[in-house]
This record gives C-alpha cells, structure tokens and sequence, in this order.
C-alpha cells in the first residue's frame, strides 16, 4: 500500500465576503450582485466542511485569506491620500473598482494555482504556479500574495517548488486548477495531467465561446506543463466545447471532475470528447491505471442543470476500501433530476459509492461549489511532513478558527459597507492574528511595509 495522499486545502473565507457582480460569465456571480452577504456564517460553513472531511480521515489544509480591500491595487489606479482616503475616494468615483479591490475571491483555492506532484515532474518536486486570473481585475491581484502564502506554507526548496504567476497577460490566462485534473493509479506515481482551456491565443482554428469570455488559454497551459516539467507521455490537453461556456460554465470543474483512475464528466465537457477520453485512457494504462470515465448524457442531467445545481463541481474521495465518496452541495439535492441522477449513480456499483451533501450557500451564490474551494495537492508521506504543519486542520485547529471567526467577523455585508474605512482595519486585525495561529509570517502587504 503507497504512503501517499491527496490533501485538500480549503480556502478560508474572507472577512469581506460579498456579492458585487463581478464575475461575467459566471452567472451565480451576476444573478446574485448587490444581495447582502454574510461573511461569518461564509467561513462557517467552508470550515464544518474541512472539519468533517478530517474527521472522516482525510488530510487537510487551509489556505489563508487575504487582505481586502487591496489599498495597493487603488493606489496604482490613482487613488491617494491616507488608506481612509483612498477607500473614500473610490467609493466616491468608482464604486465598482473598490468592489473588485474588496472581494474575498481567494476562498476559491482551485483558482489559486496548478499543482504537479513529485512523481510528474523532471525533478522529482511538487511543483505549483499561481494563476494569473488574469480575465478578471478582483481576482488578477491575488497571485502576489497567494505566491507568499504558499511559500509559507510548501518552504522546502529540496521539494517543493512555488512559481511566479505565468505573464498578466490575456494571451496566457490561466486559472489555476480548476481547469486541471491529474489521473493516477496512486498518488505518489507517476500520472495523467489533464489541461482543460478555452481557448487559444496564438492559434485562430480554435473555435471561441460567442457570448461569455474563455478565461484559460491553451498556451497557458502548455507554459505551465513546461515550467513544473512534465513529459509529453503524461500530458493530455482538451478544449471545452464553447457552447458551454457560453451556458455558464467558466471553468472546467463546472462540467467535470476527476480522481485516481475516474472521471465523472457530462456528455457536453469537451471538444472532440471521444477522442480526449481515449487518449487519457491509453496515457493512463501507460502508467499503469486503468481508466474509468463516467459520463452524465444530456438527456439525464442538462447542462443547464449542471450549472444550478454545481453536480460536477464536487470532491471525489477515496475511501480506504478504495470505493470513491462524492462531495456536493445542497443545491443538488434541491434538483430533483440531479437528485435522483446521484442516487441512480451510487447504486450503480461503480466507483462513486457515497454522497455527501453540504451547505455552501453563501459561497454557492458567487459561483464557487466544493470543489472550488479545494486545492489538491498529492503528496507522499514524507512530503507531508515537510508541510508547515500549523496549516493542518485538526479538532484544536477547528476550535481556534471557529472562535477567531466569532471574533472578528461580520454577520452581514451589505454594498454599501464596502465604503467603510473600519472594514480594512478589521481585516487586517483578523489577518494579522491568522499569519501568527497559522505560522506563516509576514505575508500580507500590511505587514511587509
Ligand atoms: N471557482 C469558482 C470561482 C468563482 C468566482 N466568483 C467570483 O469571483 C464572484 C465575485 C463577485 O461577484 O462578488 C469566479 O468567478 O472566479
């Protein structure tokens, strides 16, 4: 039995919670623009659903916030004068430039970076880039600081090794993983990277999306396998086929998602979808796994359905008998079709075995389901240990964040206290406490001035 594991790290949420819209293309995001939020009752749920992953033995981590609103951003954009100012100001002239400088758009960790494990790469290290996020403004400012926190976090040069962000550029938009999906027979082997894009930049024969933006580039992705140093035998590219995107699916872990050997996709995923499946089927026998796609048609699960319900941007988790839980939100057990469609598939005596069901609401209205707020990172056994161990969730940990919650956050964000000056002191209170409970230094710009 392999020492290895798939730990997820979960984003925390942000004391600034809030639903500003930001997200075309993303259409939770838009549909929900200007509703209150409530940031306490946000990091709530993202941590009982960290803790019930742990108590059901599986590893995990969290992935800090950051500090909002961006002062530095708006001070590039003009603004001057004290933080208070600053903040005066752009609520004054651009209300929605300080909305997307306030976001608390990090929790989204599957954005955060791509991740190669050691048994991928050239060097035998665990490699990540940040994502660029560069087809959004509120989310384009969070790789400098997610670079720094995952540098506190994965500090071992002799095996983990941090990027900086591919060029902020549209040409190289990338978004982390999200779009990226690796396939294995076990953790700490060799495996399946699987790079999901919207578009191309360079190359005009690819098709686009008409009404909404393709976020990842195909030569973001390629930049990505070169830097973390993959081989062309465990690499598979595929294109998502742009009617989706132009249905709501922004990302690839709207429409799909994978685990060792299996991925559960719907009939409308990708381009060409036949020949992308054969293709991981044969790269993964080639590494010694055995592929197992489980495809939702159309007529089952609509597209459409899929994007309500978030069916696709669940977690899979292997059990120690090897059978696969899925992890969703309480949005499909609210689709009757996407309800019964889960039943039919746990009862099927395929690998996905189990549901378990949480309520993400507050995250679920700006678009970001469980799988969103989750980054994977494979590791072996003596790799987690080299992890800063204060990140590891546990019964202490929980207790320490729940109470640091209570103490610093808010139970509701309405538009208009984004213009409160008090809102960043708060945050930077609160952040400045969670860099000493999660022993992560300085890493925030308030901290480095
Ligand atoms: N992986 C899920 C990401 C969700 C995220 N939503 C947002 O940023 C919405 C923020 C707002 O509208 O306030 C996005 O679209 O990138």
């Amino acid at each position: 039995m392999s020492q290895a594991f798939e730990v997820n790290f979960d984003g925390l949420v942000g004391p600034t919670h809030n639903y500003s819209g930001l997200s075309f293309g993303n259409v939770a995001s838009t549909g929900n623009q200007r509703a209150a939020s409530n940031p306490k009752l946000a990091a709530k749920q993202g941590l009982a659903k960290m803790k019930a992953l742990h108590d059901l033995g599986f590893k995990q981590g969290v992935l800090a916030p950051h500090e909002r609103p961006d002062v530095a951003s708006l001070r590039q954009l003009g603004f001057g004068g004290t933080d208070a100012q600053v903040i005066a100001r752009a609520a004054k002239e651009a209300p929605a430039i300080l909305a997307a400088a306030t976001s608390a758009s990090c929790m989204w960790t599957a954005n955060a970076a791509t991740v190669s494990p050691s048994g991928d790469t050239a060097d035998g290290r665990v490699h990540f880039t940040p994502a660029n996020l560069n087809n959004k403004f509120h989310r384009s400012i969070e790789h400098p600081t997610t670079r720094r926190i995952l540098q506190a976090m994965f500090a071992d040069e002799s095996r983990f090794a941090v990027h900086a962000a591919l060029p902020a550029q549209m040409h190289f938009g990338d978004e982390g993983a999200a779009n990226h999906t690796r396939f294995c027979h076990e953790y700490d082997g060799a495996g399946v990277e699987f790079f999901v894009f919207g578009a191309s930049a360079f190359d005009a024969r690819y098709p686009k999306p008409a009404r909404f933006p393709a976020r990842q580039t195909l030569e973001a992705c390629h930049a990505v396998a070169r830097l973390h140093g993959l081989k062309e035998g465990g690499v598979v590219y595929a294109q998502q086929d742009p009617d989706t995107i132009d249905a709501g699916v922004f990302h690839n872990d709207v429409i799909s998602v994978g685990n060792r050997n299996v991925l559960f996709h719907h009939e409308k995923s990708f381009l060409q979808q036949q020949d992308v499946l054969d293709e991981l089927a044969r790269k993964l026998a080639a590494v010694g796994g055995q592929f197992v796609p489980i495809e939702v048609p159309q007529a089952e699960v609509t597209v459409e359905d899929a994007v309500k319900s978030y069916l696709f941007n669940s977690q899979l988790l292997s059990r120690a008998d090897g059978k696969m839980i899925i992890v969703v939100p309480e949005e499909c057990r609210n689709i009757e079709r996407v309800w019964t469609y889960l039943q039919k598939l746990v009862h099927s005596g395929g690998p996905i075995a189990e549901i378990r069901v949480f309520d993400l609401k507050q995250s679920m209205q700006n678009g970001g389901g469980p799988a969103c707020l989750r980054l994977r990172v494979a590791l072996s056994a003596s790799e987690i240990a080299a992890v800063n161990p204060n990140v590891m969730m546990s019964e202490t940990l929980f207790g320490t964040l729940n109470a640091w919650v209570d103490r610093h956050y808010r139970d509701r964000l309405a538009p208009e206290d984004l213009a409160d000056p008090q809102l960043l002191v708060e945050c930077r209170t609160a952040l400045d406490e969670l860099t000493g409970i999660l022993g992560l230094g300085a890493v925030y710009p308030f901290q480095l001035a």
